[in-house]
């Protein structure tokens, strides 16, 4: 067997504390797999004495992350600090600089300076490998970049975002309040520091730059993706959705039509029946449709100690097997600049729902707002009138441009009937 691959860790929190037990637990099915042993040599962390369950005998410990990039013991550098900057970055700089393979789970700094890093791999010759970055263990990278290369891929989406989606489906199964469910998520390990980029979608946005660039040989731009998240969503949003037949979810879209890139994340209401709304708790799900191949659908963790770790270690068994191919499929250089594609003119059903006063001529008021922007409505329930003496008005609307749904709402939020901000959801009908 060939010379043992020596790797360097930074960063021993969830995912870097999981890719140590993997490489000692499955260590000879590694090995076998990888052509070579996969070990660990130098690791990095804030706290040297904190016990995380994991054996660090035999490995040097470093206080300054940047330093594994030029330590003589490691070949290559694994990024688990997370951060789109700091730390995180100089140590991918310096890694690539000096001419080693970089395997990171950052999709904050890929997103912000992907192309950068990407560039300095490429121009070295050298591996850059991220399957951890986007829904974790499920390998969507590899899914898209080996297994649909074929393809012509037209579309992206899916639940990206394991803390979103358990906030939702307890909320859903349990009726409880969003504050509740995310100290929960908290604690299981799968919510990001600053949980604001779980539940704002900018996780979800990270993940869905990343995936468009590769999946439509386009130039990766996070500043492109619209996003909403799930903060405005009430337990009511949740039940009239299932009694509507949908189930709500923050969804992360990424199409590329008439040469133009558009990326949103938002809520949306799924159709019961579709797979997307039967993943359920943490679990993450993607759908890529290409040209050839159809429909293609990924489930599985996204988030977690072993699910993450387990995609750091194929791309190290890659590396271990020679694999540099260009992080984005292609070289940057060929990476297409594309326009944003203006979302005023898409076609969509929407959720509508309205806490308005309960008093005779509202609904007229609702309903005058909506003809007059062209909009017309499907369904229309009003629910019974809560101890502040406000009704729930829910409506869902024909196929209309987004453009009139948005100025349809602005009106109806302007009458002195409506209280708090109305919220409107897309259908996801596809
Ligand atoms: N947790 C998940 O489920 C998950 C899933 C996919 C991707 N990721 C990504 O993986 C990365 C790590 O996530 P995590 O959940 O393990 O985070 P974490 O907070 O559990 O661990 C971070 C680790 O980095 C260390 N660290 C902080 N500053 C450092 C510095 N300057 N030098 C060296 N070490 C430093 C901390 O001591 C800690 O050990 C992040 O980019 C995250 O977005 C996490
Ligand atoms: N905070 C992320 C971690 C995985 O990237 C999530 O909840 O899915
Ligand atoms: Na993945």
């Amino acid at each position: 067997m060939a010379s043992a691959l020596h790797i360097g860790i930074a960063g021993l929190g969830n995912v870097g504390a999981g890719v140590v037990k993997i490489l000692a637990q499955n260590a000879d099915l590694v090995a076998r797999r990888a052509g070579r042993p996969i070990v660990v040599t130098a690791v990095s962390a804030r706290d040297r004495n904190r016990d995380r369950g994991i054996s660090l005998d035999g490995i040097a410990w470093v206080d300054d992350a940047a330093e594994l990039a030029t330590r003589d013991d490691v070949d290559v550098v694994v990024e688990l600090i997370g951060g789109s900057d700091g730390p995180a970055l100089t140590l991918a700089r310096r890694t690539l600089g000096a001419a080693k393979p970089l395997v990171t789970a950052n999709k904050a700094m890929l997103a912000h300076h992907g192309l950068e890093l990407a560039q300095m791999a490429e121009a070295a010759d050298l591996p850059l490998k991220y399957e951890a970055a986007v829904a974790g263990g499920i390998p969507v990278i590899k899914g898209i970049s080996e297994g649909s290369a074929a393809n012509r891929i037209t579309r992206v989406y899916g639940l990206m975002n394991g803390t979103c989606n358990y906030i939702l489906s307890r909320m859903e199964a349990e009726g409880l309040g969003f504050a509740e469910v995310l100290a929960d998520a908290q604690a299981l390990g799968f919510a990001e520091a600053d949980p604001s980029f779980d539940i704002d979608g900018i996780d979800t946005a990270h993940k869905l730059s990343i995936l468009a660039a590769l999946a439509f040989g386009a130039a990766l731009d996070f500043a492109g993706v619209a996003c909403t998240g799930i903060r405005a969503i009430e337990s009511a949003d949740i039940a009239q959705a299932a009694a509507l037949g949908f189930r709500i979810k923050l969804v992360g879209l990424a199409e590329a039509e008439d040469g133009r890139l558009f990326q949103r994340v938002h809520p949306a209401l799924v159709p019961m029946a579709h797979p997307v709304a039967t993943t359920m708790g943490s679990l993450n799900a993607l759908v890529v449709e290409g040209d050839f191949v159809g429909r293609l659908f990924f489930q599985g963790r996204g988030a977690g100690e072993g699910p993450t770790a387990s995609a750091v270690v194929a791309d190290l068994v890659d590396i271990a097997r020679g694999d540099v191919r260009p992080p984005f499929v292609m070289p940057v250089a060929d990476l297409a600049a594309l326009p944003r594609a203006d979302a005023a003119g898409r076609r969509g059903r929407y959720y509508l729902r309205l806490n308005v006063a309960d008093r005779a001529g509202v609904l007229a008021e609702l309903t005058a707002a909506l003809r007059d922007c062209g909009v017309s409505i499907e369904s229309l329930v009003q629910r019974g009138t809560s101890s502040s003496g406000d009704a729930m008005v829910v409506m869902v609307t024909h196929e209309a441009r987004e453009a009139d749904v948005v100025d349809s709402l602005a009106r109806m939020a302007a009458s002195p009937s409506v209280v708090g901000q109305p919220v409107m959801m897309h259908i996801l009908d596809f």
